[in-house]
C-alpha cells in the first residue's frame, strides 16, 4: 500500500514521539539468548509494526551475518511480520551472529558470495554485503571492488527481476577527506581514486551510481543510506575499527592505539539507532541518499579518554602511525533524516560505550569493570 509523503512523515513523527518499548518476553518469536544479552538495559525501541505499514514481507539481507546486518535481522524477525533470508559469504560475518534464528521457519541462511548472481523471490533487499573495516577491505582490494561493483550489480539485477525494493548501505566514505563540514548529501566529496581506500570508497560511489541508473533506466525502487561510523555489541572483537579496538585493548589491559595525529574526528552512531534509520528509509518514500549517523563528533584522543573513563579507568593509550588517506574529520548533517524519516539517534556515546563494553567483557571472559 502506498501512502503519501506527508502521511508517512506524520506517522513516523507520531510513532517517534510515542517511544513505546517492545515486550518480547511473551512473544512466540522470542529468540534464544545471545552473547550480548548480558543484563544491560537496552535502548528504547519502537515496535516494528509502528514503522512497517504493510503485512508480511519476504526480505533478503545480504551481509546479514555481519555486525549491522545481524542486528537488522533481529529487528526484522522479532515481531514475526517477515520472512528473512540472509545471503553471506562469512568473510567478516559469522553464523554466531544469527545462530538464534537458524531453524526458525521464517528464517533462511544461504552461504553465497554476491559477486555471483542469486535467484530468490523477495519483496525487499537490504544490500549490506561488503567488508567494512579498513583492515579487511584493504586485505583483498580487488575483491572489495568486485563486491561493491559486481555484487551490487547482481543484487540490482535480482531486484529488477523480482521488482523488489532495494536499499544500499553506502558510506560516509563517499565524501572522502571532506572539505565541507559537516557533510550534507549535496556534497560530492573529496576522494582519492587511486589510493589504498579507493576499493571501498570509490566502490561504494559506483554502487550508488548503479543504484541510481537502475532507478532512472528501469524504474527500480531504490533507497540509499550513507552510514557514518556505527558501533555496538557483536562487532568482531578483532575487527580493527577504532571503537572495537579501543574497548578490546582496554579490557585486555594493553595500550589503546591512537593513530596520529589523534585530532582526527569521527561521529559514532549506536547500532540500534542505525537499524531503526535503515528500516525507516526502506519503508519511506524517499530514494535518498540520506545520511544516517550521530552528529556527536569526537577526536580519537577524546574517544580513548572516554573509553578510559567509562570502560576501564586503568587503561592507557599510546600514539601510533596512521594509514594513508585517513579522513581528518567526519560529521553527518542529518537534517534530511530528521525531516524526511522523522529519525534521529537517541543513544549517546557515553551511553553506548558501556553497552558495547558489557558485550565485549562477556565475550573476552573479563568479568568485572577494570579499575
Ligand atoms: N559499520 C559502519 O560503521 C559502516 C559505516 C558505513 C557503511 N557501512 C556499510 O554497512 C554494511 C555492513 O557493515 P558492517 O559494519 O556490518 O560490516 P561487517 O563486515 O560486519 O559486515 C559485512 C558482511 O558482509 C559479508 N560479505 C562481505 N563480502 C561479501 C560478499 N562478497 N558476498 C557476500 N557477503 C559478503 C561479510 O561476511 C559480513 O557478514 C557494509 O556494506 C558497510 O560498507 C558500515
Ligand atoms: O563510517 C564510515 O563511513 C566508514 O567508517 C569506517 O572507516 P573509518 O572511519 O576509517 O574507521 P576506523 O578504522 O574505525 O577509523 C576511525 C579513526 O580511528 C583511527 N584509529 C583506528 C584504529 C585504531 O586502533 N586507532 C585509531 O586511532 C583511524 O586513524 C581513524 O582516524 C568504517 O570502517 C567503514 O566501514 C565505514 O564505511
Amino acid at each position: 500500500m502506498k501512502i503519501s509523503m506527508q502521511s508517512a512523515h506524520n506517522l513516523a513523527l507520531q510513532s517517534f514521539t510515542q517511544q513505546p518499548s517492545i515486550d518480547v518476553s511473551s512473544s512466540p518469536m522470542e529468540p534464544k539468548a545471545s552473547p550480548e544479552d548480558n543484563g544491560s538495559a537496552p535502548p528504547p525501541r519502537l515496535p516494528l509494526s509502528k514503522i512497517i505499514k504493510s503485512a508480511r514481507k519476504r526480505i533478503l539481507i545480504t551481509g546479514g551475518a555481519g555486525f549491522i546486518g545481524s542486528h537488522l535481522v533481529d529487528r526484522l524477525m522479532e515481531d514475526g511480520l517477515n520472512e528473512v533470508i540472509v545471503a553471506d559469504n562469512f568473510f567478516t560475518g559469522s553464523k554466531d551472529n544469527i545462530r538464534r534464528w537458524i531453524g526458525h521457519p521464517n528464517f533462511e541462511l544461504i552461504r553465497h558470495d554476491v559477486t555471483s548472481p542469486l535467484l530468490v523471490e523477495v519483496d525487499q533487499i537490504y544490500h549490506l554485503a561488503c567488508p567494512a573495516s579498513p583492515i579487511f577491505y584493504k586485505y583483498n582490494p580487488v575483491k572489495t571492488t568486485k563486491t561493491n561493483v559486481l555484487g551490487t550489480l547482481n543484487m540490482l539485477g535480482l531486484a529488477k527481476r523480482v521488482r523488489a525494493r532495494f536499499l544500499l548501505t553506502s558510506t560516509s566514505e563517499v565524501y572522502g577527506d571532506p572539505l565541507e563540514h559537516p557533510q550534507t548529501e549535496e556534497y560530492w566529496g573529496n576522494v582519492n581514486p587511486i589510493g589504498v581506500r579507493s576499493c571501498y570508497d570509490e566502490g561504494k560511489r559506483v554502487a550508488e551510481t548503479l543504484a541510481f541508473d537502475y532507478h532512472r533506466q528501469h524504474g527500480l525502487e531504490i533507497r540509499i543510506a550513507r552510514i557514518f561510523n556505527t558501533y555496538g555489541p557483536r562487532m568482531n572483537i578483532d575487527d580493527g575499527r577504532v571503537v572495537s579496538n579501543f574497548i578490546a585493548q582496554a579490557l585486555r589491559g594493553v595500550e589503546m592505539t591512537v593513530q596520529a595525529p589523534g585530532t582526527q574526528t569521527r561521529s559514532f552512531c549506536y547500532v540500534s539507532d542505525m537499524v531503526e534509520g535503515l528500516i525507516r528509509l526502506m519503508e519511506g518514500n524517499d530514494t535518498g541518499p540520506i545520511n544516517l549517523g550521530n552528529p556527536g563528533e569526537f577526536t580519537m584522543v577524546e574517544l580513548a579518554e572516554s573509553v578510559k573513563e567509562l570502560v576501564a579507568p586503568s587503561a592507557t593509550w599510546k600514539m601510533v602511525d596512521n594509514t594513508p588517506d585517513d579522513p581528518r574529520k567526519r560529521k553527518p548533517d542529518i537534517t534530511k533524516a530528521k525531516s524526511i524519516l522523522g529519525w534521529e539517534p537517541k543513544v549517546t556515546l557515553r551511553d553506548g560505550l558501556p553497552l558495547m563494553a558489557a558485550d565485549f567483557r562477556e565475550r573476552l571472559g573479563v568479568a568485572t569493570k577494570q579499575q
